[in-house]
């Protein structure tokens, strides 16, 4: 592909993004599937720009409404050509190259794209003007909500959370140490280093494509953030016990969970999509786990819920939640989200927290845990659980750790991980257990 039909490709593919709530990596995967003819380098230079475009969408408009075109600025032409003059540098020389009506390249410029192009000329995408919302990409509604969160600290941990995660991996201990991953990495010109807090996380260098490596195939390797890793340590399962992953959608904790249980004892992983459970069938086979027993819920209501109450020893709730944790992986998700998704899913989070939590036996353990750094579906979610649910009591993270790990929440009530402070994606997860 020349560099135009890269940007004509990529503003297509953003033109798709912004008009629907698929996930970004599904559209780009969708694309390129009709498109087989468009080789490696060439998806990932596109890929790159699309997620490029995502990232820096605040501060593109910001600069596109300082210099007078904010009404006519906001198209994905109009921002594509903001990121290309103020992220990469282009001058109106090279914008007339590529926008030049060629074959499989993007239309000229109409004389509103041409004034845009004119006011950006030269500037650098950062200002000292910029708000911390514009130069960290976020929504400004959301401000008032991670400033109460982060307090002074709100524009390093947002900034933290606008620059491309590293890709992490699990170890599965039922296939080989960390040290025999490291190894079988290098054989396929991999490096990886082993991640500061989880004893099975190891840290690419650079993203690959993890299929065609034997370590993946053999079962060797997962990817995993380490957040989630440590989602599944808190949660304290060991060999013999009887275990309910509530959300398990396509199994990522429920193979951590299971390792960390040597294979022994049971694990029921419930969900209420088919689509996703299916999904945790092959990653189960490839892993060696076979102390998994998957059930689908018609809802978190699911008669099977009542029929168990009381039964297991541990419960992990990963709550279906904003997802504004991942913010690093998955750039379009602070542009999707509403006000009213917060509220939708903060009932939603209640309602399978009280519902799974009737599984737990006395004396036993329930993790409630999300991907979001919002107090509506952490801590405040935790208040009113526990307000209606006197008999539970909450864990410190710091009394329930491994004593051999180092740990990432050795203070507070709760474990909030931030790619800030930790390196991992954002994480919540509050520890909770049934009076005896
Ligand atoms: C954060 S994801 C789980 C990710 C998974 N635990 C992992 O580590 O890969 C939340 C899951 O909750 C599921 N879910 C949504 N509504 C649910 C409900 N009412 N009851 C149980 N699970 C639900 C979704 O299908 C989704 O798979």
């Amino acid at each position: 592909m020349t560099p135009a039909a890269r940007i004509a490709a990529a503003i297509e593919l953003v033109e798709r993004i912004e008009g629907s709530r698929t996930p970004t990596d599904a559209i780009l995967a969708d694309y390129f599937r009709e498109r087989r003819y468009i080789g490696s380098k060439d998806r990932g230079a596109v890929s790159e720009t699309v997620y490029a475009y995502l990232r820096r969408r605040g501060q593109v408009d910001w600069w596109i409404a300082r210099q007078g075109w904010g009404r006519v600025g906001t198209t994905p032409r109009a921002r594509m050509l903001g990121l290309l003059m103020l992220e990469r540098g282009a001058d109106a020389g090279e914008i007339a190259h590529l926008f030049d009506d060629g074959p499989y390249h993007p239309r000229r410029p109409n004389p509103d794209e041409q004034g845009i192009v004119q006011a950006l000329a030269g500037y650098p995408i950062g200002h000292p003007d910029q708000p911390a919302w514009v130069s960290a990409n976020y929504p400004e509604w959301l401000h008032p909500r991670l400033e109460a969160q982060f307090g002074t600290t709100v524009a390093d941990e947002m900034a933290a959370l606008d620059v491309p995660a590293p890709l992490d991996l699990r170890v599965n201990a039922l296939a080989g140490s960390r040290d025999a991953a490291i190894t079988a990495l290098a054989r396929d010109q991999i490096r990886a280093v082993p991640t500061q807090w989880s004893p099975w996380g190891l840290r690419l260098e650079k993203r690959v494509a993890l299929q065609t490596v034997a370590a993946w195939k053999a079962g060797l390797v997962e990817v995993q953030d380490e957040g989630s890793q440590l989602v599944a340590i808190l949660l304290g399962a060991r060999a013999g016990m009887r275990v309910v992953d509530f959300c398990a959608g396509a199994g990522g904790k429920t193979l951590a969970i299971a390792a960390g249980m040597e294979n022994k004892g049971q694990i029921i992983a419930c969900d209420t999509s088919a689509k996703r459970l299916d999904g945790a069938t092959l990653r189960l086979r490839r892993a060696g786990v076979h102390n998994v027993e998957r059930r689908l819920m018609e809802s978190e209501r699911d008669k099977w819920v009542k029929r168990h109450a009381g039964a297991f020893d541990r419960v992990l709730v990963d709550a279906p939640c904003t997802g504004t944790g991942t913010w690093r992986r998955n750039p379009d998700g602070r542009w999707r989200l509403s006000e009213q998704d917060i509220v939708e899913l903060v009932d939603l989070q209640g309602r399978i927290l009280d519902s799974a939590a009737r599984l737990v036996k006395p004396g036993g353990r329930l993790v409630y845990a999300t991907c979001s750094i919002l107090a509506d579906e952490n801590e405040a979610q935790v208040d009113r659980f526990l307000a209606a649910h006197p008999g539970f009591r909450v864990v410190p993270p710091a009394d329930a750790w491994p004593a051999d790990l180092p740990n990432p929440a050795a203070e507070g009530p709760y474990m909030r991980l931030t790619p800030a402070r930790h390196g991992t994606d954002g994480f919540f997860a509050a520890l909770l257990e049934r009076g005896v």
